[in-house]
């Protein structure tokens, strides 16, 4: 029996041994990340290349440049053999689930893994940016301390001791959020979801209507995955609701905070500092949301560590094996759980 067909879109960084394992069961086809968008509809199409007749595909977010966002098009050029699209990373707002929905195609994420990483870069960005770090951090470099003098000139900060923060967002990663905000002694940490978890997964964590978060958070961590709904969920709106001075942590996506409502609540001192790990047209990053010296910026460095995109890689090549061998991934993503077709796999 032949070996089913396993599409690879894009690099392997870390799991090229669990990837050579994999290769003993599918025969695994590699297009390059680099892959135009036109070239990658001709390779689908292309009755002599092996990707026409795949079964599954993996895709990472590198080749987004190129390949561009798997919308209606993408998921209309995908040949009738495609079972599964096993994405690598929590986030999945470069995949239009529902064009795939339509065609009974699986897509896939690796949640929970990320969960670390991205907490600790979160609690990073919130005590940096509570602490002005980003001010002293820029004079520091630019070499101005001794003529700026103490703290190279950075503003006083602030302690997390009797802080109130708002978790807008209580998944994995804010529950890991929490978890490590905890131990700073900030005096309360509440939070937002549209439906109110049980006691027992809430993680002594208070949940509280949206308006009332936004009016007594010193810091608002923002940790909603990017969708349609969530899109500018913070706006100039939900920044009028807020405390003067608040905090503003965001680690999820950029586009969940409109950039440009954020540059004038930046401005006008209604948002005393940001830490930023995401933007919302990144790589590019509003000029002067670039500038201010109290916004603390990483770019994208969220899941940057080797142990977490080594254990990502690998769920993907298990999710695409199960896809493969039992025809089912192991981590569908929430949109499409309960619908009939997924129900009967
Ligand atoms: O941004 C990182 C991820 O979505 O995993």
């Amino acid at each position: 029996m032949s070996k089913p067909i396993v599409l690879r879109l894009g690099d392997v960084l870390f799991a090229q041994k669990v990837w050579d394992q994999f290769e003993e069961v599918a025969e695994v086809v590699t297009i390059d990340e680099t892959v135009s968008r036109e070239e990658f509809f001709k390779l689908l199409k292309d009755p002599k290349c092996k990707a026409s007749q795949a079964k599954v595909i993996t895709h990472t977010v590198q080749s987004l440049p190129n390949v561009g966002k798997w919308d209606k098009e993408v998921a209309d050029h995908l040949p009738d053999s495609v079972i599964a699209v096993c994405h690598n990373g929590a986030g999945y707002d470069q995949i239009e689930v529902e064009h795939f929905n339509k065609r009974h195609i699986q897509v896939s994420n690796t949640p929970k893994l990320v969960n670390h990483a991205t907490a600790d870069t979160h609690t990073f960005l919130v005590l940096g940016a509570l602490r002005n770090y980003s001010y002293g951090y820029r004079n520091f470099m630019a070499g101005k301390w001794p003529e700026l003098g103490e703290d190279a000139g950075g503003p006083f900060g602030h302690d997390p001791e009797g802080k109130v923060v708002g978790i807008l967002g209580f998944g994995n990663i804010g529950h890991s959020i929490a978890k490590r905000l905890r131990p700073h002694l900030f005096s309360k940490i509440i939070y937002y979801n549209r439906k109110r978890l049980p006691a027992e997964e809430e993680d002594g964590c208070e949940w509280v209507p949206l308006d009332e978060l936004l009016a007594t958070a010193d810091v608002i961590s923002v940790s909603l995955p990017l969708n349609p709904a969530t899109r500018h969920f913070v706006n100039a709106e939900t920044f009028k609701k807020m405390k003067d001075g608040v905090v503003i942590v965001n680690t999820a996506r950029g586009a969940v905070i409109d950039e440009r409502a954020l540059v004038d609540a930046l401005k006008s001192g209604k948002v005393r500092s940001a830490g930023l790990d995401v933007f919302e047209y990144e790589p590019q990053v509003t000029k002067e949301l670039m500038e201010m010296p109290q916004v603390l910026g990483l770019p994208h460095m969220g899941t940057h560590t080797i142990e977490s995109r080594q254990n990502m890689e690998e769920f993907v090549i298990a999710n695409a094996r199960s896809a493969a061998e039992k025809g089912k991934v192991l981590s569908i993503v929430p949109e499409l759980k309960d619908e009939d077709w997924v129900k009967k796999l």
